[in-house]
């Protein structure tokens, strides 16, 4: 039984890496965004096919080696892979992350213009408010002197401050007090360690069948769940009782304003609210702190970017303003560069709706995907293809040069996804990375420690990737 199971690509004509015949991939399971497992096949195949085949347990997955077959599946085949994957509805997965098939469709078309650049520079101002006690805490422990910062810590309080303000208005400042009720319940989300990395690969893998065997796992646990749900009641309450005082800088309030919407329920609301926060916090820390340690590691870069902010900033002054973020083109090319080096998600999953033929060279012979398989697009591997960017492990921001990006394939860099079911929030995430950054960037010059990993250790057990032990970069002012 096991033999035809671990065989199932071959036996389809799909090239798969070879299999223990009791085990099947089971060793090369390595993290929990599946990071090795995907790089050793995208590698070994790469080039020779379209497709490969892997297994997770049982399940065959399918991963896609071309940039074309990419495209057809995010963009122009999207309507037979419009779902992620099947996940078992929990009140706070009720969101469009998870939403399938119609749900997510209505739910993206009422959900998109939340993202407009005229809400986005309300929330603009909010996140500015925030980026100061970043610079506020900075100069307390740095002082005059200069000294060694975790920055990640300090950057993921910022991260949570901020995406807990845009997302239900709830102001505190947990730079100053990291033991805020708040952090501390928002941090149990993520902050997973790397033992039992199978067990939750199964679970992600197996939720309904679990749940259809009414064993009791959950996603979530039941003190977040409560936690949020409270969280957006008492933001429903205030909002009857201000009714004709509301600011609407806040994702929360967008959706109770968003039109034909005012009935929404406290069940409906709290889920959308969560995702928005909890899309929002891990990616834009992390993708921060990644940034910061390769421009420590990159003077010359750090340089040329803080160069392009202050000479912005200058002829937008007295104020940062969101037309000045606009400008600043370098500053975008280094989030892309950090995000094609350290992308928040490995890969991209779909499930194929119907058998799905893949497009081959006449006389090849056909490949079917069956119904309900699911895909995945290997996004780290296409961003550490040498033949895409030649000297991927180097940090190289000019990668992301206008002219130079139309001379690649348009799949080439997926940190955001692509097609009808790409981030939602991508303005909104970069927007936010680049207040932080401007906020340090303006005042503090980063250089690595000595003694600290050349490569950044990255967290096994996350879905979303963050540093693994903190970041520790030497902080000094920038001289007046
Ligand atoms: C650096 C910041 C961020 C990164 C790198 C990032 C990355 C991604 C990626 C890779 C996807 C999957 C796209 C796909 O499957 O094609 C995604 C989806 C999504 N992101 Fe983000 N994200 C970021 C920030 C945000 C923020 C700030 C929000 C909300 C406020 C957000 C909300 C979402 C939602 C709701 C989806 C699901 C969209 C759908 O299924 O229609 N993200 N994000």
């Amino acid at each position: 039984y096991l033999r035809c199971k671990y065989n199932y690509w071959q036996i389809n004509g799909v090239k798969q890496l070879r299999a223990h015949f009791l085990f099947g991939h089971f060793f090369k399971m390595k993290s929990v965004r599946l990071t090795e497992l995907l790089q050793e096949t995208y590698d070994a195949f790469k080039g020779s096919a379209l497709v490969a085949g892997t297994y997770v347990y049982l399940r065959p997955i399918a991963v896609i080696l071309d940039l074309d077959l990419a495209k057809m599946i995010l963009i122009e085949d999207f309507d037979k892979f419009v779902d992620r994957r099947n996940f078992h509805k929990e009140p706070l997965m009720d969101n469009l992350f998870n939403a399938q098939c119609e749900e997510w469709c209505t739910l993206r078309k009422k959900l998109t213009p939340m993202f407009s650049s005229g809400n986005l520079k309300c929330i603009f101002g909010t996140i500015t408010e925030v980026a100061r006690n970043l610079e506020e805490s900075f100069q307390e422990l740095v002082g005059t002197q200069g000294g060694v910062l975790d920055v990640h810590d300090l950057l993921d309080r910022f991260s949570m401050d901020a995406s807990a303000t845009c997302a239900f208005g709830i102001h505190f400042n947990s730079l100053k007090d990291p033991q805020v009720e708040f952090r501390v319940n928002g941090r149990k989300i993520f902050h997973h360690s790397d033992d039992g990395i199978r067990w939750r690969i199964f679970k992600f893998l197996y939720w309904s069948v679990l749940a259809k065997l009414k064993l009791s796992v959950r996603f979530y646990d039941k003190i977040i769940a409560d936690f949020f749900t409270r969280i957006v009641r008492e933001k429903l309450e205030l909002r009857q009782e201000l009714r004709h005082n509301i600011k609407r800088n806040d994702f929360l309030e967008l959706l109770m304003a968003s039109k034909d919407d005012n009935d929404l329920t406290l069940e409906q609301l709290t889920p959308h609210a969560f995702d928005f926060f909890v899309s929002g916090y891990e990616t834009s820390s992390s993708t921060m702190s990644c940034a910061l340690f390769e421009l420590a590691k990159h003077p010359s870069v750090q340089q040329k970017l803080r160069n392009e902010i202050t000479g912005i900033l200058h002829k937008h002054a007295p104020n940062l303003t969101y037309e000045a973020v606009q400008e600043m083109r370098y500053l975008d090319q280094t989030i892309t560069e950090t995000l094609r080096k350290y992308p928040a998600l490995a890969s991209l999953t779909r499930i194929a709706a119907e058998d799905y033929t893949v497009p081959t060279a006449s006389g090849d012979i056909p490949l079917v995907l069956d119904k309900g398989t699911i895909v995945y697009i290997p996004v780290r591997a296409i961003h550490y293809d040498s033949e895409i960017y030649p000297e991927p492990t180097i940090f190289r921001p000019e990668r992301f040069e206008t002219s130079t990006c139309l001379q690649r394939h348009s799949m080439a860099f997926l940190g955001f996804g692509d097609g009808p079911r790409h981030c939602i929030g991508q303005q909104f995430g970069r927007m936010q990375i680049k207040i932080g950054l401007i906020a340090l960037l303006t005042k503090y010059q980063f250089s690595s420690v000595p003694g600290f990993p050349d490569e950044l250790p990255i967290s096994k057990g996350n879905v979303i990737l963050r540093p693994r032990q903190g970041v520790l970069l030497k902080v000094h002012r920038v001289p007046e």
